[in-house]
């Protein structure tokens, strides 16, 4: 009979290696006339030794654990063209990298530049006689400038017009023409900063200067650019200058045509490329180089128009007749306008909210690193932010990053209520936003992705119900509701809620909701930390690394 025998563990002792078998060890072995004094150093260094390796031993660990717990969160910017996506990305550069966006400070200067000249541009296309306009073959101008064109009647119709008579239109366009050679070169220099070799799409043909066509330029005042290097493997961000093009007769661009400048590597770089002596030693220790001093500078150029630039934008014949075109050049960068003898001065260095204010159209995807090494709470965790385009023609560039995204900034701008398209003159801003808001919210792909909304522009808001713009003749369902901001901003913000709650596939999803003026820094900085906290928490609590 077999019986099952309890098996013990056998315990074998492997014998010590013979020294004279292991040539190592023969080595190791302390001398045998070692003296007590000797062998006591020995054990010392030995022990330091294997101190020395543990330590390194643990920082690998602690290295490796560190890399296996790094977390990249990922948040798209979306929202359409002007609705702040770029500026809010420009508030997490100021608030994360503080001393790289005052850096950079100094490059902004030309498009500070660019948006004035197009702004005083507008206004002159504006004033413009109206047999100057048929003469010019100008007739669809005002159908292409709409960004910011107010498109319900409010009494002003063009029986009560006042013109500005043709001899101070004429003396205007006369002493303003040197901007348009600036313009021009401004362009030229961002198109093709280092190789003028490479033919583009970049070359603006120029219309003899003086002649009535000279001012009929563009019909937009958003000079665009692309801010940054795209995400490896995409196609490098254009500038972009919409309808940025000479409406003379002999043109071959059409006045409606996007005009595409590319930009290679570095626009901050081209645009430092235009004078000799630009760079400031340091953007904040105040030790300037003077680029003042380069005549070619194009400070000297607005620098000698800054008083018929601002004679113009006084006028009160000016300030009547963009009223009765129902323009609004403070909503864009017309905010340049009111500051013309501080931007023209020549030593003028851009503030920051300078920079918050410059337009730069985005065209492809723009993306940002920030590392939140320092915050103890999200050590290690690195916060990736997309800044897309948000024109119609932009728009197909967001989907792939829908994948693998965790969270979405959306950006409404609710003052554009009584405005319409740049792109499509006929819709309406906020019509467009809430398709787009519908689109993301229904969106399956993106159920899961946490959606954070800034309702934007609400300074822009308040002014525009204060002017006596009435909500309720853009928006029916408004009714007789009070035409006052909070009851407005309240309405706006039960809307989109209740668009979420119809429409998303996720109905646990939370939805937060901000009332933002994002070019306001303090605001933006508490607004924008309490959102990456929320988003980072979420993010990292879903997939256990909290
Ligand atoms: N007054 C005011 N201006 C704002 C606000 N948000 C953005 N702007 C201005 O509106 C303009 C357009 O803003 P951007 O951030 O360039 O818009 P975007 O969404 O990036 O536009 P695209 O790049 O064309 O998609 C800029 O001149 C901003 O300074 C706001 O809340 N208030
Ligand atoms: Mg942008």
């Amino acid at each position: 009979m077999l019986r099952d025998k309890p098996t013990q563990p056998v315990q074998r002792q492997r014998p010590p290696p013979r020294p004279d078998s292991d040539p190592l060890a023969a080595v190791l072995l302390p001398p045998p006339d070692e003296t007590p004094d000797a062998r006591e150093r020995r054990l010392r260094a030995e022990e330091e030794a294997k101190q020395r390796s543990e330590n390194i031993d643990r920082m690998i660990r602690d290295s490796e654990r560190h890399q296996r717990r790094k977390k990249v969160v990922k948040v798209l910017l979306l929202g359409q063209s002007e609705s702040g996506k770029s500026t809010t990305l420009k508030q997490f550069q100021l608030l994360h990298t503080p001393a790289a966006f005052h850096a950079e400070r100094i490059a902004w200067r030309f498009v500070i530049y660019l948006n004035l000249v197009r702004s005083i541009r507008r206004i002159i296309e504006a004033i413009m006689p109206e047999d100057a306009q048929g003469a010019d073959d100008l007739d669809d101008f005002d159908s292409n400038e709409t960004a910011s064109i107010i498109i319900t009647s409010n009494g002003c119709g063009p029986s009560n017009a006042s013109h500005v008579p043709t001899s101070a239109y004429d003396g205007y366009r006369r002493r303003l023409s040197p901007l348009l050679p600036l313009e021009q070169r401004l362009i030229q220099q961002l198109s093709d900063p280092e190789d003028n070799e490479e033919q583009e799409p970049t070359h603006l043909p120029s219309p003899p200067l003086h002649s009535p066509s000279s001012f009929s330029m563009a019909s937009t005042s958003t000079a665009t650019l692309a801010l940054s290097s795209s995400a490896p493997g995409r196609p490098a961000p254009r500038i972009m200058i919409p309808n940025g093009t000479v409406s003379s007769p002999t043109s071959p661009v059409s006045p409606s045509e996007e005009l595409t400048v590319r930009v290679t590597s570095n626009w901050k770089k081209a645009f430092s490329a235009l004078g000799k002596n630009q760079s400031p030693k340091s953007a904040h220790s105040g030790e300037l180089q003077g680029w003042w001093e380069d005549p070619d500078d194009p400070v000297h150029i607005i620098n000698r128009c800054a008083p018929v630039m601002s004679e113009l934008w006084r006028d009160v014949r000016v300030r009547h007749r963009l009223a009765e075109k129902r323009l609004r050049l403070q909503e864009s960068s017309g905010f340049f306008l009111d500051e013309i003898d501080r931007i023209t001065a020549k030593m003028y260095f851009p503030t920051d909210e300078d920079v918050l204010k410059a337009r730069l159209k985005t065209t492809g995807v723009v993306e940002h690193t920030f590392s939140l090494s320092k915050s103890s709470e999200f050590r290690g965790v690195d916060w990736k932010i997309y800044d897309v385009g948000g024109s119609r023609s932009q728009r197909h560039a967001w989907a792939p990053y829908f994948d693998d995204v965790n969270a979405i900034i959306f950006l409404a701008p609710i003052s554009a209520f009584d405005q319409v398209l740049t792109e499509d003159p006929d819709t309406n801003r906020l019509e467009d936003t809430i398709f787009l808001w519908n689109s993301v919210v229904s969106n399956k792909l993106l159920a899961n992705v946490n959606i954070v909304l800034f309702l934007n522009k609400c300074d822009l808001l308040k002014a525009k119900l204060q002017s006596g713009v009435k909500l309720k003749q853009h928006m029916t369902s408004y009714g007789d509701r009070p035409n006052d901001y909070d009851s407005v901003s309240k309405y706006f913000r039960h809307k989109f809620l209740a668009l979420h709650q119809s429409f998303t596939p996720n109905k646990a999803r939370e939805l937060f909701i901000h009332m933002t003026s994002v070019t306001d820094t303090r605001k933006t900085h508490t607004i924008i930390t309490n959102v990456r906290d929320i988003i980072l928490t979420g993010n990292l609590r879903s997939s256990s690394l909290m």
